[in-house]
């Protein structure tokens, strides 16, 4: 038998029980109703959602062969982007470590921290970081943007050692901010009919309704472009002989060492894609949710401080030698990523034979949905979980527990390969923040708090909806200490 869910209709299944917003909450409530596995199908697609993190490993960890191929979407593959999930899906040339010298998939040990810590220290240059605390000093009522800007600027660096100018002028960012929009909105249920009626994509495009031709074809050019422009880039300064270090980089020069061919540049063109794709929605809406949780709680950001001040000196930066005697400030990271997971379904997987679990049978080619946000909502692990509470990670005597597992950067061998650099940003611009600025709830014109509502958006990345906040200078000294670093 198959797991349990809701019940389908003849032919249409359960097209109508599918939540077309915020799914994760809808399938959180569900699990009370049917449990840790619930399956579903609309038009002879199946679905499982699994809402226990022992399911979840038992599954996409245990029985990783079985469970690591990617669903193909049919609007994806129509505009363009398929080659990220073409490389996703298509393990070996995605998991051989040897291109992918920010893949630490295969283990977590600290040789690969550090070198985590090296991708981003380098990419996130004083020059960088400072900018959005310098930023931040002279336009604060705008620092979704300045966290936009630090995120975009730290991964342009990371991927094709490329400067970017700045958030809205910059040809390239451009390229990128409009493919990577059109690839989420692909993703929101119901924007694309061909994704339910794949046999729509054979409607020529002169009949009514089928204008999705004519998007889909001016998509192909924009991703061809948003990939060839910093590829471009990297190969002019390896032949002027710069010496910017960049992930695109290493992956030209190790393709030239071993007698690399152009296809295999076309390769590791399409990888760095992936990797700017997969990095940059992500790390900024994580930003703006540490943003968002520290003004909602001004005892995080006292206790956070008080120990900064301790370890660092009040009117100095930290850095990451600091990490480790940080354990609040940790303990504040895990909470940012466990509080709001901005992927609360992880990416989906699909399953490559079928399976047997728990008595259940999970067909060939199901949909498997991680719900995220149930597991780090689970209160048997988070009691109290919508509370934000770094607490939960620190023992009695303040030291960090070993619950160190963010759920949010997914699951086996499809985990989240940029992990490691993307929870050293996350710290270390959340710690440098901490350590300059208040942070807190914005006042109205009566001086009054204006709360915060802490509402997401929809679709693959779910970020904060725009709200307000105080940022200001912790005093004279952090204020010199900001307006004095050289730009
Ligand atoms: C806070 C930031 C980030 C979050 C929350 C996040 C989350 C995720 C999640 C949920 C997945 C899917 C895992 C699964 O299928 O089970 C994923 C995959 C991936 N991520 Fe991240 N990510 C972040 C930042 C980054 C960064 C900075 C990079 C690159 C430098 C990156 C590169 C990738 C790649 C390449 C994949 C595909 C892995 C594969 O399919 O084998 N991510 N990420």
């Amino acid at each position: 038998t198959l797991p349990p869910g809701p019940k389908p209709k003849l032919l249409i299944g359960n097209l109508f029980d599918v939540p077309t917003q915020l799914a994760w909450l809808t399938y959180t409530k569900w699990r009370k109703q049917y449990g840790d596995l619930v399956f579903f199908g609309v038009f002879g697609n199946n679905f499982l959602i699994l809402n226990s993190l022992k399911a979840t490993t038992d599954l996409l960890d245990k029985r990783a062969t079985i469970y690591s191929e990617r669903p193909s979407i049919p609007s994806i593959r129509l505009m363009g982007w398929e080659f990220s999930f073409s490389f996703m899906s298509h393990t070996d040339k995605w998991r051989g470590g040897k291109f992918v010298p920010f893949d630490m998939s295969s283990s977590t040990d600290e040789t690969i921290n550090i070198i985590a810590q090296k991708i981003v220290s380098s990419a996130l240059s004083p020059r960088r970081s400072s900018l959005m605390l310098h930023n931040l000093l002279t336009t604060p009522e705008d620092f979704l943007e300045h966290v936009e800007q630090l995120t975009t600027a730290i991964i342009m660096a990371m991927v094709y050692g490329y400067d970017i100018k700045s958030l809205h002028d910059d040809p390239i960012v451009h390229l990128q901010q409009e493919s990577i929009k059109r690839l989420s909105e692909s993703a929101i249920p119901g924007r694309f009919m061909v994704n339910v009626f794949p046999f729509l994509r054979h409607v020529p495009a002169w009949f009514p309704g089928a204008g999705f031709h004519q998007f889909f074809k001016d998509t192909v050019k924009l991703v061809g472009q948003m990939k060839q422009a910093p590829f471009d880039f990297v190969k002019q300064n390896m032949q002027s002989g710069s010496d910017r270090q960049s992930v695109l980089r290493e992956l030209l020069e190790h393709n030239e060492a071993h007698g690399g061919s152009v296809e295999r540049e076309e390769d590791m063109k399409d990888i760095a894609g992936v990797a700017y794709a997969a990095a940059a929605e992500t790390t900024t809406a994580t930003l703006m949710v540490s943003v968002m949780a520290l003004a909602m709680h001004p005892e995080v950001v006292r206790k956070a401080q008080a120990e900064l001040d301790a370890v660092v000196g009040l009117g100095s930066l930290p850095g990451f030698e600091h990490r480790s005697e940080l354990p609040y400030c940790e303990a504040v990271v895990r909470e940012i990523f466990r509080w709001r997971p901005i992927t609360p379904v992880a990416i989906a997987h699909a399953t490559h034979e079928d399976d047997v679990y728990d008595g259940y049978l999970i067909p060939k080619g199901t949909i498997i949905l991680p719900n995220v946000w149930a597991m780090v909502h689970d209160e048997t692990m988070y009691p109290d979980p919508d509370t934000f509470k770094p607490e939960r990670f620190l023992n009695a005597d303040g030291t960090l527990n070993s619950d160190d597992l963010i759920i949010g950067f997914g699951f086996g061998r499809r985990i989240c390969a940029g992990r490691h650099a993307a929870d050293a940003t996350l710290w270390a611009a959340t710690v440098s923040l901490l350590a300059t600025f208040n942070i807190g709830k914005a006042k109205d014109a009566a001086g009054k708090e204006i709360e915060i509502e802490d509402v997401f958006t929809d679709g693959m990345v779910s970020y904060p909806k725009p709200f307000k906040c105080s940022i200001t200078p912790r005093n004279e000294l952090t204020k010199q200490l900001v307006s004095n670093i050289n730009l």
